[in-house]
């Protein structure tokens, strides 16, 4: 019946996710669970209904409604219409005065209601070819691209609340972005809280790990001693070495032992000698590359000597372990958003979790929002995506046409390799919905004032409106010297890492990779241009191979925080009169 039911509704657009299953006995009292069922009795029933959220206007529940007396003709028809009373009036003043009711409380009912209006809006309603997306059956995994704003991540959280309610298995949902998973799990938890339980949301690392210490390997991760190995290693075996001639900065080569070779799990020079190198401009001829290798050697010597792990470790230790044991997990399913930063050992680990059984795999993600170095193909995965297992979405939800314009026209330039192996250009053609929103820029001479004018903007803001507001970084420093700032202004802040999704009175605070796979109503992006290129002053042809690959990655970090913007996007900037430069 619940199926029918699903079948019946998804083609108003509703989520199979929203249809609840309800068993009502006449004459008995019982409040209880038969796997997605809910049995109640004739007692139960009205205040368990009037305790859900209301996600529904009357008039959709009439047009639902009538759509069901349709599918289900047996049933008796326009009971439900009869049955809708128009919306309570006002409670008399005595009954706002007693505590519970008080006038404060209903208009933070309001605010908060308000707040979470577009959240409760795709909770119940998708796009068509959204909700066919969630119920489909794919022979094997299957992937989710397109353009920002187009709802991935909303068929991601369907998909995972649907996949729970028709299996008895555990999802497991996960991101690269630490603090995304505990956004999406409140996310859920509004959504299907009947199946919350059963969906583990968790960053690739911190599942790792704790898959490594169930499976009793124990692993020593030590971030900053592994850091220290690696200064070493440039100090004796780098520094002096050819790679300088190609860029002297050794984070760059510290990002080619991470992204390219421990990030693909390379052991060998020979695998090396000839990999290709994803989303990285440098040519490396065969002397560059024995150098990378002799400086990852030295690092693994010391990193070892020192008896701790980096985080590319923990990555390959758990892939082994997840291969030793194919067919053990508990996982009937797989859900791995913003896939495309993922290295490929991390690809590779969630894919021996479920292999290629049937809707096991999704991986949800656009390339063109990449903010970190290197890259994989599905191929080099191993991950056979055909047919109509690969899916694209083309209708931006989120942002207005300005906002889009804006972010668009800073990597328009830059074309991209998505995951499969497709090269797409920079400005690709979306649709948009009709959706207010405006671009605000300000230039200031000075950075003081520049700083002003974006302390008087928030303090403009009307009441409650910080909740949904962000002021978005490039860098930590940025981020440290705006915290203090707005605190000094007596502006709450709530750091990107310490929010979980929950309407917060406070400017949320974080990076330009922090803020990856969420929105808000309000961005601000301070000094939004000081670490981008100044193409009047430096031609392209003078800026390095390298160079030209950090400038694209500096535009893709922009571009993401530039579309996290639904209504207003604030972009500051300095500029010095041109003496002063
Ligand atoms: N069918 C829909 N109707 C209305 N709004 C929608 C619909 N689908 C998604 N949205 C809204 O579009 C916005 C973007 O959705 P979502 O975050 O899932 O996009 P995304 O493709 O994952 O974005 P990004 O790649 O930029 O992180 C959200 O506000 C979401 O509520």
């Amino acid at each position: 019946m619940t199926k029918v039911a699903e079948s019946a509704v998804a083609s108003l657009g509703m989520s199979p996710v929203a249809v609840q299953p309800l068993m009502v006995f006449a004459g008995h009292r019982v409040d209880a669970e038969l796997g997605r069922v809910r049995l109640l009795g004739e007692h139960e029933v009205g205040p368990a209904l009037l305790s859900e959220r209301h996600r529904l206007r009357p008039e959709s529940v009439r047009v639902i409604a009538d759509h069901l007396d349709r599918a289900f003709p047996e049933y008796e028809g326009a009971f439900a219409t009869r049955a809708i009373s128009p919306p309570p009036q006002a409670p008399p003043q005595e009954e706002l005065s007693d505590g519970l009711f008080d006038l404060d409380g209903l208009r933070e009912a309001a605010l908060e209601e308000a707040l979470r209006a577009p959240i409760e809006q795709w909770m119940t309603f998708l796009h068509p070819d959204q909700v066919a997306l969630v119920r489909r059956n794919w022979a094997g995994p299957a992937r989710i691209s397109g353009p920002a704003g187009t709802g991935k991540t909303v068929v991601g959280l369907h998909r995972a609340a649907h996949l729970a309610q028709r299996t008895t298995g555990r999802i497991l949902y996960v991101t690269f972005a630490n603090n995304l998973p505990r956004v999406q799990a409140t996310f859920l938890k509004a959504m299907s809280p009947a199946v919350a339980d059963r969906i583990d949301f968790r960053s690739l690392h911190s599942w790792s790990q704790e898959f490594l210490r169930d499976c009793g390997v124990s692993v020593r991760l030590h971030g900053e001693r592994a850091q220290t190995a690696f200064s070493l290693a440039w100090k004796n075996v780098g520094r002096d070495s050819c790679l300088t001639e190609i860029d002297p900065a050794p984070g760059y080569w510290k990002e080619e032992i991470d992204h390219v070779i421990k990030g693909r799990g390379i052991t060998s020079f020979e695998e090396y000698a000839t990999v290709p190198r994803r989303r990285r401009r440098a040519s490396l001829r065969r002397p560059h590359r024995e150098a990378v290798w002799a400086l990852y050697e030295a690092y693994e010597a010391l990193r070892v000597e020192r008896g701790v792990h980096d985080f590319n470790d923990v990555l390959s230790l758990a892939l082994a372990e997840a291969l030793r044991r194919t067919g053990q997990h508990r996982y009937a399913a797989v859900v791995v958003d913003e896939v495309q930063d993922l290295t490929l050992v991390g690809v590779r680990l969630l894919h021996a979790l479920v292999g290629d059984t049937p809707n096991g795999l999704l991986l949800v993600g656009d390339g063109q929002q990449a903010v970190y170095p290197g890259g994989f193909r599905l191929s080099d995965a191993g991950i056979d995506i055909r047919g109509d297992r690969g899916q694209v979405l083309h209708i931006n939800y989120r942002n207005s046409k300005e906002i889009l314009d804006a972010a668009l026209a800073v990597v328009a330039e830059d074309s991209f390799e998505d995951i499969d192996g497709l090269r797409t250009p920079g400005r690709r053609d979306v649709d948009l919905t009709y959706h207010d929103g405006h671009v605000i820029r300000v230039s200031k001479p000075t950075p003081s004032e520049h700083d002003q004018a974006l302390l008087e903007a928030l303090h403009s803001l009307p009441p409650g409106a910080r909740a949904d507001t962000a002021v978005l970084c490039p860098s930590m420093r940025a981020i440290g010297r705006y915290q203090r700032l707005l605190e000094r202004a007596s502006i709450p802040v709530c750091l990107l890492e310490h929010y979980d999704g929950r309407p917060v009175d406070a400017v949320k605070l974080g990076s330009y990779r922090r803020a990856k796979g969420l929105e808000f109503k309000r961005v601000y992006l301070p000094e939004h241009d000081a670490t981008m290129p100044d193409g009047s002053r430096t031609p392209d042809a003078e800026v390095s191979e390298t160079g030209r690959e950090r400038n694209e990655l500096s535009r893709s970090q922009l571009f993401v925080a530039m579309t996290r913007a639904r209504d207003v996007l604030w972009l500051g900037s300095v500029n010095r009169p041109s003496a002063e430069r």
